[in-house]
């Protein structure tokens, strides 16, 4: 499907941003392996997410969905079943690797498929230290990539040391940690995001945490739990971006998670001189959120890497929409695991940000941005990457003509109402 979107004049007016994907994702999670009735309010119904609900099912897992709430109806660790059919992520990483680390301490065989792009995302990172901990799993490329099969079994505790500063990855090992003999700790380069131990301490875990090292016993049970999703900050930072950059604008996000992890946005549009104000701020289940308000900005470039990169890791598409029209040269570096994501996102922003004018290049870990570019009009492609899409979206609401995107529906992955978000605003 194309989308064409046209220069706009100024964004005005106030959004409620759907649903955390990342909390949305390990609500259902937690809830299927969790005793009891687990109640979701505010959950993303994107279809990463839905594919995380179609899989539990096929596990044996009753799951109701009206909208934004949802029922999960766990009954524990053995309340999985062998299932019959085949489990399909669909487009959803957090999806593959987590539910990885469940299935790794199943006594039971499943077999694990997605689409094109997740067949090419490197899942040893979790295959392998599944592996040592005992589970048995397979795949193209010695357990690589999806098709996977995987038996579970009598599993033992790890200390593992990652090599990269991934949730998911993190989230994988503790998982099947819970339900191994011994412990199980985990330690990254950097901190990433720490749903997984808010999440899992409201359930009732017991887990230590130690700078960068996170550590579980094993054979823990989880308690059904009400979660209540927060905003996704994932989400409101392409309108953070649009806010900022677009003449006379003026946006509200509102109910917007605002967990230190997932913040590197809020940093770098200070950093960069944008007019923002964090108000309403307060506490719901172990998340911080707030309402954000951002307004048209005179901005300089700024230089990204380093730790601040796992906390906007996914904002980096849109960060880079933002620095074309930053006074200066906006330098990302540190951020190779762009390319291992939906796209190889650093081929993905700077070939189709250049379609548009942008003087930009790409570097071994990361890109170059030199500011301030008016941004032209053409045609570009989100590549079948959600986040590529949207924030193309966004570069042509600052061009001087009109950007036609084509694979828009990528979108609904993480942002199913996001067109009809940017007409509100117009
Ligand atoms: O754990 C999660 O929910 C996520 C972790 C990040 O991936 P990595 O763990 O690969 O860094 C992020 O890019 C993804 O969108 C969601
Ligand atoms: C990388 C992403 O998600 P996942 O890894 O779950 O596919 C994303 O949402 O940008």
């Amino acid at each position: 499907m194309k989308k064409v979107v046209s220069p706009v004049q100024s964004l005005n007016g106030s959004i409620k941003v759907p649903g955390d994907k990342s909390i949305s994702h390990r609500a259902v999670m937690f809830g299927a392996i969790a005793n009891g009735k687990t109640t979701i309010e505010g959950f993303l119904p994107g279809a990463d997410c839905l594919s995380t609900i179609s899989c539990f099912r096929k596990l044996g897992v009753q799951i109701e969905r009206s909208g934004d709430e949802v029922t999960v109806y766990g009954n524990g660790w053995e309340g999985l079943k062998e299932p019959d059919e085949i489990l399909d992520v669909g487009n959803s990483g957090t999806t593959t690797r987590l539910m990885l680390g469940v299935l790794g301490t199943r006594p039971f065989h499943s077999v694990v498929i997605g689409d094109e792009s997740i067949g090419k995302r490197p899942m040893a990172r979790v295959t392998d230290p599944l592996k040592a901990m005992g589970a048995k799993i397979d795949g193209r490329g010695e357990g690589n990539y999806t098709p996977l099969a995987v038996r579970g079994g009598e599993t033992k505790g790890i200390t593992y040391e990652s090599p990269v500063a991934s949730a998911q990855v993190k989230s994988a090992i503790l998982l099947a940690g819970l339900q191994s003999k011994g412990l199980t700790s985990v330690t990254e380069p950097f901190k990433s995001r720490d749903h997984t131990e808010r999440m899992l301490t409201a359930f009732g875990v017991e887990l230590k945490e130690d700078n960068t090292t996170v550590s579980v016993r094993g054979l823990q049970t989880l308690k059904a739990q009400h979660v209540l999703v927060p905003g996704d900050i994932s989400s409101a930072a392409f309108f953070l971006v649009a806010g900022a950059i677009v003449k006379n604008s003026s946006i509200t996000l509102t109910n917007v998670g605002m967990n230190e992890t997932r913040t590197g946005i809020i940093d770098v549009l200070n950093r960069m001189g944008a007019h923002l104000q964090i108000n309403n701020s307060k506490v719901v289940n172990e998340e911080k959120i707030a309402d954000l308000t951002i307004s048209t900005s005179k901005l300089s470039s700024i230089e990204i890497g380093g730790e601040i990169i796992p906390r906007l890791i996914d904002e980096i598409p849109v960060i880079a929409v933002l620095a074309t029209q930053a006074n200066g040269t906006t330098v990302i570096k540190d951020a190779e695991e762009l390319k291992v994501k939906e796209t190889n996102r650093i081929d993905t922003v700077v070939s189709q940000l250049k379609k548009l004018g942008a003087n930009i290049e790409a570097t071994e870990d990361g890109m170059m941005i030199h500011g301030p570019t008016k941004l032209t009009g053409g045609k570009v492609s989100s590549f079948g990457d959600h986040r590529i899409g949207m924030a193309m979206a966004i570069a042509g609401s600052v061009a001087s003509e009109e950007v036609e995107i084509s694979d828009v529906e990528a979108i609904d992955v993480s942002y199913p109402n996001f067109f009809d978000h940017l007409s509100e605003l117009i």
